[in-house]
């Protein structure tokens, strides 16, 4: 039996996550960072950036990685784990490069890697090994040594990542008013991705309809809803909706958007609805403006009860789990054979993306995959 806090060979664990505004000055340059190179019309970015500029032009997200880095922190303090944690961003400071720069400069030479998405998709896993090709190739151009980088698996269905949502569900079922409650719906949602963005998502051979991407989040949304049953005695009725779609409109995306369905299950009688943003991490733009401003209004409209329920941001059994998560691929980088925790039914994801794995619509250069 090796240490399970044995770490070897991570020297460092980067968090990187996508980065968000933090006044009203960085929300244009910001959005440009998102979009830059995709052609997004200027009149859909100054949409979003008023969705930006309702709150002061901050975005949640980077306290709540702050937050996360904490609890990550504290978590590998308390358990032994001698490994320093780094953030850096995709699209806004700390940039990824600069993080990146900083361990290299400190000597990291085998890093680690989370990112603040836990399913496979273009958007969430490789444009990340993109962001980490270029930054590679930032360091090189500056004579500096490359570090090996390991991306750790998709955590959808890790215990540490479902727990927090399962809790989080069952406190906004009961925050109902009762007469609604045992009749009320659970509708998770997730970011709304291109239909070909998902149908290829996840590796060559797992591709169906909606790729990785959809059954990863089907898997997550049956093992939350089932224990939300098992836990309050009541069979809430589900559904995987959307959310945030942008685009433009005759590319069609993955539907239906929450909205609409708000507005269907009112029409079909339904007394409640709870949204679960379970393709989410923190309680970032996504779900303070999509969920908690634009589908709470629309429900209001409707004179339908909702409630919205919590992400994981940085709950301590998220920490552990990113913990485990890190021992566990350390432990399979030394030739050992560890445990690798997964509930649902598509088990632990792969620890290296093989090659074609969510491909980008045109191929750059990607790290810590086969391709
Ligand atoms: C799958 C997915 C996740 C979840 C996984 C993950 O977390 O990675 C995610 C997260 C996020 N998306 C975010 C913000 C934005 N996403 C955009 C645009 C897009 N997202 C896409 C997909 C995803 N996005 C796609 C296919 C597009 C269009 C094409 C493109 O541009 O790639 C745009 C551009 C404007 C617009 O088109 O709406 C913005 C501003 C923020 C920050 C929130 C904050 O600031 O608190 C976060 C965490
Ligand atoms: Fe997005």
């Amino acid at each position: 039996m090796s240490d399970v806090r044995d770490a070897t060979p991570y020297d460092a664990l980067l968090l990187l996550s996508f980065g968000g505004p933090e006044g009203p000055d960085d929300v244009v340059p910001f959005l440009r960072n998102v979009t830059h190179g995709r052609g997004i019309p200027e009149e859909r970015l100054k949409e979003v950036g008023q969705h930006y500029y309702l709150f002061d032009g901050i975005s949640p997200i980077n306290a709540q990685n702050r937050d996360l880095l904490a609890a990550l922190r504290a978590d590998f303090a308390e358990h032994g784990v001698e490994v320093p944690v780094y953030w850096g961003n995709r699209n806004w400071s700390p940039y990824l490069p600069d993080t990146l720069r900083e361990m290299v400069k400190e000597g990291h030479r085998r890093i680690a890697v989370l990112v603040t998405s836990a399913y496979a998709s273009y958007s969430g896993c490789r444009q990340y090994r993109e962001n980490l090709a270029d930054a590679l190739a930032a360091l090189e151009s500056e004579g500096l040594p490359a570090p090996r980088i390991d991306k750790l698996r998709h955590y959808f269905n890790h215990p540490g990542f479902l727990e927090p949502m399962i809790d989080g569900l069952i406190a906004s079922l009961a925050d109902l008013p009762e007469e609604v409650r045992d009749g009320a719906e659970i509708a998770f949602t997730t970011h709304s991705i291109p239909d070909a963005a998902a149908d290829t998502s996840g590796p060559r051979e797992d591709h169906g309809d909606g790729g990785a991407y959809v059954a990863q989040h089907l898997d997550t949304a049956r093992v939350i809803a089932e224990a939300v049953r098992t836990r309050t005695g009541v069979d809430h009725p589900w559904s995987l909706v959307y959310q945030s779609r942008s685009g433009a409109p005759h590319i069609p995306w993955l539907e239906p958007d929450i909205c609409d369905h708000l507005e269907e299950r009112h029409a079909a009688g339904v007394p409640a609805v709870v949204m679960a943003p379970i393709g989410f991490v923190s309680d970032h733009m996504e779900v303070r403006y999509d969920l908690d401003t634009e589908a709470t209004a629309k429900a209001a409209e409707l004179g339908l009860p909702v409630r919205r329920s919590a992400t994981v941001g940085a709950d301590p059994r998220f920490a552990a789990a990113v913990r485990d998560l890190l021992l566990e691929r350390a432990a399979t980088e030394r030739g050992e054979h560890p445990a690798r925790c997964a509930l649902g039914a598509l088990g632990p994801s792969h620890d290296i993306c093989p090659v074609g794995c969510c491909p980008a619509r045109s191929p750059r250069p990607a790290a810590a995959g086969l391709d």
